[in-house]
């Protein structure tokens, strides 16, 4: 089923496909891939010889953007509070995305700063700010972290998950089925929906194990993440088709919203649906499982 509690309008983001910004060939491919998003990476993929370079082809690549091209635009900057930040956060300007992706954030102050940098700027309501959770200091900080979603309007939108990073830091192997890494990933999901926040799951590197990553996909799903960031093109079928709405998970939405419309479950709380309880939250999520597959529908049609 559905999500229960969003504070923003429904975007799609199954698929975040992560794109340097110095590879000039990924920047050309990007817009005509199936990704619902794209996150235009200034930070560990640009080596620091190459930043300054890669702001500039940035910014060149959006004043040419064909911005009817259905995919949310993200820019990954380095961190605000070192070298290269506030030269990223220039850049993000003269590009106007719909969100700035901030790395590493250890603790609330990570991105409020940046907030309050992009308020004074005059950048109102966009870009949006999305946080990487892939420390362990932001492990022990997500509620205040989280908590940012109900401040400076709202305007952290996402929590990304950063596994790299976070095995790097703690040591936690890299299994399948990522068994002591899912209570990290739970608690990431309970802080971020407390607030209303989008959960996109972390990366996996082995761009050609399709099968593993689809059961990774399959695995973040039901955790409760929207979509996952991803590093390959070969990698969006896949998550579109885990992140998407299943046929019979659509089917019995429109059965619960069909069983509510009848005349004799006018008023009720609670229905038999074929020996099954249905309550009105049921209905609630049946609804934005059909708006979600609209959603689909719309851009399937379009691209
Ligand atoms: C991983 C790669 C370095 C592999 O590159 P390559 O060997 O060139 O792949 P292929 O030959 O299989 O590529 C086939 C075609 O696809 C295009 N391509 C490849 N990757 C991308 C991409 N990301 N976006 C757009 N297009 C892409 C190639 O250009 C080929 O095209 P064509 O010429 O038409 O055949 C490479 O995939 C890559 O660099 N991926 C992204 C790396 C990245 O962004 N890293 C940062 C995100 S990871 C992260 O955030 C971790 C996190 O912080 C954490 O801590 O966990
Ligand atoms: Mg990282």
């Amino acid at each position: 089923m559905d999500k229960p509690f969003q504070h923003h309008p429904l975007r799609l983001r199954r698929s975040l496909l992560s794109v340097p910004a110095s590879n000039a060939r990924a920047l050309e491919k990007s817009s005509s891939l199936a990704c619902d998003g794209v996150i235009f990476d200034l930070e560990d993929s640009v080596a620091p010889e190459k930043k300054a370079d890669a702001r500039a082809a940035l910014v060149a690549h959006f004043a040419a953007l064909d911005r009817t091209v259905p995919q949310e635009r993200i820019v990954r900057i380095n961190a605000f509070s070192g070298r290269e930040g506030p030269a990223d956060l220039e850049a993000v300007i003269a590009c106007g995305p719909d969100a700035v992706l901030l790395p590493k954030v250890e603790e609330p102050q990570d991105v409020l700063a940046v907030a309050d940098w992009l308020a004074e700027r005059g950048a109102e309501e966009t870009p949006r700010l999305w946080a990487m959770i892939e420390t362990p200091a932001a492990i022990l900080n997500l509620a205040g972290i989280a908590a940012v979603g109900r401040t400076r309007g709202g305007r952290l939108d996402c929590l990304v998950l950063g596994l790299n990073d976070l095995r790097l830091a703690t040591g936690i192997a890299d299994m399948p089925g990522r068994p002591f890494l899912v209570p990290l990933l739970m608690q990431a999901i309970v802080a971020g929906r407390a607030f209303g926040l989008d959960m996109i799951d972390s990366v996996y590197n082995g761009f050609t194990e399709l099968d593993v990553f689809a059961a990774e996909c399959e695995q973040g799903r039901q955790m409760g993440f929207d979509g996952k960031m991803l590093i390959h093109p070969a990698q969006i079928g896949p998550a579109n088709r885990a992140f998407g709405v299943a046929d019979a998970a659509l089917a019995e939405a429109r059965a619960i919203a069909a069983a509510f419309a009848l005349p004799e479950n006018t008023g009720k709380g609670a229905i038999n649906l074929n020996g099954r309880m249905v309550e009105r939250l049921h209905l609630d999520q049946a609804r934005r499982l059909i708006a979600r597959a609209e959603l689909i529908t719309q851009k399937e049609n379009r691209t």
